[in-house]
């Protein structure tokens, strides 16, 4: 169903934006003539350099993929070397200690802004299928939020839930720079998925925010270059110029979470150091990007996913280079997430807690200023190893980790030792099927076997079998990975899936759907960039 009559006239005021979404209950409150004609002018100046950056992405992809290795830029060497700082940080961005992130459904965002952590990061990306319907509902529930007047009744147990004193401070997560949002049409065009999600959550809150000494804070996800963060900062700058804002009153925090990036931390923070205040390590992007940067070098594949934990030498030298980096420029150095996600049964839990224990050690011994949590069962114990380390001082930006050689390119881009085995890629076949079955169906995070797995570790499951496909690896049993036996063994673990969600859920689900776009993407000669982009055609016709 097309806009209704009195909103097609709107949709003229706005000139060249179009909405063609169907009608969702609540929307006249975020698709306001106002929120469409700044989002209007956000589109008309900075749409177009959209497609240049993504090829720019390409350009350097081929790069590599001729062999050239990623390095830090001669050419901004000064940038590395020079003594300057960012702007600032606000009074309530300085203690994140702990952070709990999620998708932006009412129920949630009310459990998350109450679970007793610092930061709530509402996510419009990894976990957040980005259907018409959750991405408009999403915004007027953090309108709600950003009021104080988000309540929510369950409609299975008539639950009810508000707000408690104290909500955590409130940071909304954009979608990344190759995401359309299909909606929305600029000259017949659909728009950068991210001007969506900034426009409308700037607009509505702004003001509200502000005024209760809080602000518009965005985390900026996947970016590849520092030329990505310039066109972010002229984003900020335009919209606090056009509401006659202070500069530098949009703060964003930046996910270092592709390879590329962290060769550039330096020329990020320095780009957007009006309106930055830390980089965040998101390690499983960071993972897929290992994967997908290298997709070429036959000599860096990597093991199992298990194996691919944060004490391996890439991931323990781009925490601490993280670190450093940030803490040299007065930016918090955020950690990342453990997959791991509470379990029912007392005694497993009590081993999950004591993983996330043990990567929340790691973090803050290293000099992170605090971490994300995925589940609110998860919240005291990642307060309590960050209140250990950090005390009542709110972060660790003392640490600057000088004692540390020089962290050199080779260390970022370590190959990774471990084992390829036959249980772990079928293990992979189980998560990325289920994964993107619940994907177009529009759930975006579901718990898999025990972890939390969203569309970054996803990415992993799939690449690394394309991977080790490309590179013809052999498992620990000796059997060579080819494409008749990734799709031997995905028919086989189909059947698996079914017996696990049994056949009532399986029938009625869209697994057949899911295992076909997980053929076609592993077995597909070029590495398609994003599942996220198939699954948008299956998510959205
Ligand atoms: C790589 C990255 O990008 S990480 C960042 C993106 N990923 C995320 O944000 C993960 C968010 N987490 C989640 O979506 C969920 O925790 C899942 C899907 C992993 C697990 O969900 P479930 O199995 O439904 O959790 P469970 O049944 O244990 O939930 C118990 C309660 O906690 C709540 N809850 C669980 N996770 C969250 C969360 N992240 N935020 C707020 N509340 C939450 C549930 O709503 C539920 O509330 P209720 O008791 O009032 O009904
Ligand atoms: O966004 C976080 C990640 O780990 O990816
Ligand atoms: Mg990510």
């Amino acid at each position: 169903m097309q806009q209704t009559a009195k909103q097609t006239s709107d949709e003229q005021q706005m000139g060249h934006l179009q909405i063609v979404g169907d009608f969702v209950e609540g929307q006249q409150r975020v698709l306001t003539e106002g929120a469409l004609g700044f989002l209007q002018s956000l589109c008309d100046e900075f749409a177009a350099e959209v497609p240049t950056m993504l090829e720019q992405r390409r350009m350097r992809q081929r790069q590599i993929d001729a062999g050239q290795l990623p390095d830090f830029l001669a050419d901004t060497a000064e940038i590395r070397q020079g003594d300057w700082k960012i702007r600032g940080i606000p009074a309530d961005l300085q203690d994140r200690r702990v952070e709990i992130t999620g998708p932006v459904d009412r129920k949630m965002v009310i459990n998350a802004l109450n679970a007793g952590v610092k930061v709530f990061m509402a996510d419009f990306e990894d976990s957040l299928a980005p259907s018409w319907t959750k991405l408009v509902e999403g915004h007027v529930n953090l309108q709600d939020a950003v009021r104080g007047e988000i309540a929510y009744t369950a409609p299975e147990s008539g639950k009810h839930y508000k707000l408690n004193d104290n909500p955590a401070v409130l940071v909304a997560r954009v979608r990344g720079l190759h995401l359309p949002e299909n909606h929305v049409l600029h000259h017949g065009k659909p728009i950068p998925g991210c001007l969506f999600d900034f426009a409308l959550y700037f607009y509505h809150n702004y003001r509200q925010l502000l005024a209760k000494g809080s602000g518009p804070y965005f985390y900026v996800p996947k970016l590849e270059s520092h030329i990505e963060a310039r066109w972010w900062a002229k984003v900020f700058a335009f919209a606090e110029e056009r509401f006659c804002l202070q500069p530098g009153t949009i703060k964003c925090t930046c996910l270092i979470e592709t390879l590329p990036a962290v060769f550039v931390m330096d020329e990020i923070l320095y780009e957007l150091r009006s309106n930055i205040v830390a980089l965040n390590c998101g390690r499983w992007d960071y993972i897929f990007s290992y994967i997908k940067t290298l997709r070429n070098h036959p000599d860096r594949v990597l093991p199992d996913r298990q194996q691919v934990t944060m004490e391996k030498p890439f991931l323990s030298a781009y925490s601490r280079l993280l670190i450093k980096t940030c803490h040299k420029r007065g930016a918090l150095a955020m950690g990342g997430m453990a997959a791991f996600i509470p379990a029912k049964d007392p005694e497993a839990n009590a081993k999950v807690l004591q993983k996330v224990t043990g990567d929340k050690e790691l973090e803050a011994r290293n000099g992170h200023d605090g971490t994300w949590i995925a589940h609110p069962g998860l919240a005291q114990t990642a307060l309590g190893v960050f209140d250990g380390f950090i005390g009542c001082g709110p972060n660790q930006l003392h640490i600057t980790r000088d004692v540390d050689a020089p962290i050199l390119a080779s260390e970022l881009l370590a190959p990774c030792e471990g084992e390829r085995t036959e249980e772990g890629m079928r293990l992979n076949i189980r998560i990325a099927l289920q994964y993107i079955e619940a994907w177009i169906s529009g759930n975006g995070c579901v718990p898999i076997y025990g972890l939390m797995e969203d569309a970054a570790t996803a990415e992993i499951s799939r690449t690394s079998i394309w991977q080790w496909i490309r590179h013809e690896k052999s498992l620990t049993n000796g059997k060579l990975v080819t494409k008749a036996l990734f799709r031997q063994m995905l028919t086989e673990e189909l059947s698996n899936v079914k017996d696990e969600v049994g056949t009532e859920r399986f029938s009625s689900g869209q697994f057949i759907r899911a295992a076909s776009l997980l053929e076609e993407i592993t077995t597909s000669d070029e590495l398609v960039d994003f599942l996220t982009l198939p699954g948008y055609r299956l998510l959205t016709e």
